[in-house]
C-alpha cells in the first residue's frame, strides 16, 4: 500500500468516557490529554459541552492546556448544544445526527428530509461561528446507503471539513465497512474519519479496513474503553497501520504502554493480561517450542519487537516448557543444568505448574534440581550394582 497519512482522532475523553461505570477527575483528564498529546495523537474528541458547566470547565481546562494536537468536543445537532460548545474555546465541534432510519423515526421522531435540512443549517451555523465542523453519522452502518450519501453531501456544501462515519452498534464487517467508505469516498471531497464499535471484536480490523477504503482518520480510544464493548483502541489501531500498511500516524508507540497503565488506572477497568500490544502477558512465553525458537532467532516467535511500545520478551516456566527453557531458568540462577539434569526436572516443573498455577520459585528449582542430582545418583548406583552382579 502506498504511504499515506491516516491521523488518530483519539476520543478516550468523550467515548472512553461514556464507559458505563467511567468517569474522570479533571485532574486525570488532563493528565489524559496531556499523554495522548506528548505521544503524537494528532487530535484528541474531549467531550461534551452539553453535559453541563462542570463538564464544559474540564473541556476548557484542557483547552488551555496549549496542547501541540487539534482539540474537538461532541454536539447532538442542537442549538443548545452548540451553543453550549461556543463557551468552551474548542475550535473543532462533531454535530452528530443519527442517519439511519430507524434512529431518525424512532428515536428522533422526525424524517429523512428533517435530518439534511437540519444537517445543513446547523453546519452553516457552527460554520458563520467560525467553528471547523465535522458531521457525526451517528448508526451509519444501518443507514440506507444513498442516504447517507446525502447526509455527506448535505455536510459538504454547508461547510463541513469531515464526516464521520460511526458504526455505533459495531455490526459491520471489514469488507462491509471498506464497500461503505469506498462508496463515501467516491461521493465527496471531505475528510472522513471511522467511529468503529467492538461489539463482534472487530474495531481494529473495521478500522484498518476503512482506512484501506479511504478513510482519512480513525477514531480511537485507549485499552480499547468506549460505550459497551469499546472503541478501537489506540494501541491496536497505531501498531496495525505500522505493522500492516507501513503507515506512520505520528504516535510514538514507545508511550503506549505507559498511556495504557495511566487510563486504566483512572478509569478502574483493568486491562486484561492478554489485550493485545499492552497486555501484562502478551510477550511472555511459555511452549517449549517457541521458547526455544525465539532463543535461536527471535523472528521466529515475534509479532514486532516489544521494545517498540516500551515492552521486553518474558520466558516463564510452565506446563508446556521444554528443556531449553528449563536450562535457560538454571543459567539465570547462575547454576549449571545439562540436558539429562533438564529432562529429569521437566516433569517436576510441569507437575508444580499443574497444581500450583504458577511457574516454579528459585528455590523451587533449587530443590528439582537437586532431587534430579539423588534420581540420577540412585539409578547410577543401581545400574553400576546391576554391571557388577552380571559380571
Ligand atoms: C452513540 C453516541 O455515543 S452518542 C453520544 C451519547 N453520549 C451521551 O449521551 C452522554 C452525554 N449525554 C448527556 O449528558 C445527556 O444525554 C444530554 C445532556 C446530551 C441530554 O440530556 P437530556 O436533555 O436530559 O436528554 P436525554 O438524555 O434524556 O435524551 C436525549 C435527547 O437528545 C435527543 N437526541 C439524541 N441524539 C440527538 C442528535 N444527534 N441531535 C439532536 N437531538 C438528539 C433525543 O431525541 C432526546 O430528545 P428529547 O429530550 O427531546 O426527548
Ligand atoms: O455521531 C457521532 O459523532 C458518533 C457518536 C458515537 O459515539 C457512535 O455513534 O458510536
Amino acid at each position: 500500500m502506498p504511504s499515506r497519512t491516516v491521523l488518530i482522532n483519539d476520543t478516550t475523553l468523550r467515548d472512553g468516557e461514556q464507559t458505563a461505570g467511567v468517569a474522570f477527575t479533571l485532574d486525570e483528564k488532563i493528565a489524559i490529554a496531556r499523554a495522548l498529546d506528548e505521544a503524537g495523537v494528532p487530535e484528541q474528541e474531549i467531550g461534551i459541552p452539553a453535559m453541563g458547566e462542570e463538564e464544559r470547565e474540564g473541556i476548557r481546562a484542557v483547552a488551555a492546556l496549549g496542547l501541540k494536537g487539534r482539540l474537538m468536543v461532541w454536539c447532538r445537532m442542537h442549538d443548545a448544544d452548540l451553543k453550549a460548545a461556543l463557551s468552551c474555546g474548542v475550535g473543532f465541534v462533531n454535530l452528530s445526527m443519527p442517519v439511519s432510519d430507524i434512529h431518525i423515526t424512532k428515536k428522533l421522531k422526525r424524517s429523512r428530509a428533517w435530518a439534511l435540512a437540519e444537517i445543513g443549517r446547523m453546519v452553516r451555523r457552527a460554520r458563520d461561528h467560525g467553528l471547523e465542523v465535522s458531521v457525526g453519522g451517528e448508526d451509519s452502518s444501518r443507514a440506507d446507503t444513498d442516504f447517507l450519501v446525502a447526509a455527506a453531501t448535505a455536510a459538504q456544501a454547508a461547510g463541513a471539513r469531515r464526516f464521520r462515519f460511526a458504526d455505533t452498534l459495531g455490526v459491520l464487517d471489514p469488507f462491509q465497512t471498506r464497500a461503505c467508505i469506498e462508496r463515501l469516498r467516491r461521493a465527496t471531497d471531505l475528510e472522513i474519519e471511522i467511529h468503529a464499535h467492538d461489539d463482534l471484536g472487530l474495531a481494529n480490523a473495521n478500522s484498518l479496513a476503512a482506512v484501506l477504503g479511504g478513510a482519512t482518520h480513525v477514531n480511537t480510544t485507549v485499552n480499547g474503553l468506549g460505550e459497551r464493548a469499546g472503541n478501537a483502541p489506540l494501541e491496536e489501531v497505531v501498531v496495525s497501520l505500522k505493522h500492516l500498511y507501513h503507515i506512520d500516524s505520528g504516535v510514538r508507540t514507545q508511550s503506549l504502554g505507559i498511556i495504557s497503565d495511566l487510563v486504566e488506572r483512572a478509569s478502574n477497568r483493568p486491562v486484561a493480561v492478554n489485550k493485545s500490544i499492552v497486555g501484562a502477558a502478551v510477550f511472555t512465553h511459555e511452549a517449549g517450542i517457541h521458547v526455544d525458537g525465539l532463543l535461536r532467532d527471535r523472528a521466529t516467535y515475534q509479532t514486532f519487537d516489544p521494545a517498540e511500545v516500551g515492552r521486553e520478551h518474558r520466558i516463564v516456566l510452565g506446563k508446556h516448557s521444554g528443556t531449553a527453557a528449563v536450562k535457560l531458568a538454571y543459567e539465570r540462577l547462575g547454576i549449571a543444568c545439562d540436558d539429562a539434569a533438564a529432562h529429569l526436572v521437566l516433569p517436576r516443573v510441569r507437575s508444580l505448574a499443574t497444581r500450583a498455577k504458577r511457574p516454579p520459585t528459585a528455590d523451587e528449582l533449587r530443590a528439582f534440581l537437586e532431587a534430579a542430582a539423588s534420581v540420577a545418583a540412585s539409578a547410577a548406583a543401581s545400574a553400576a550394582a546391576t554391571t557388577l552382579a552380571t559380571a
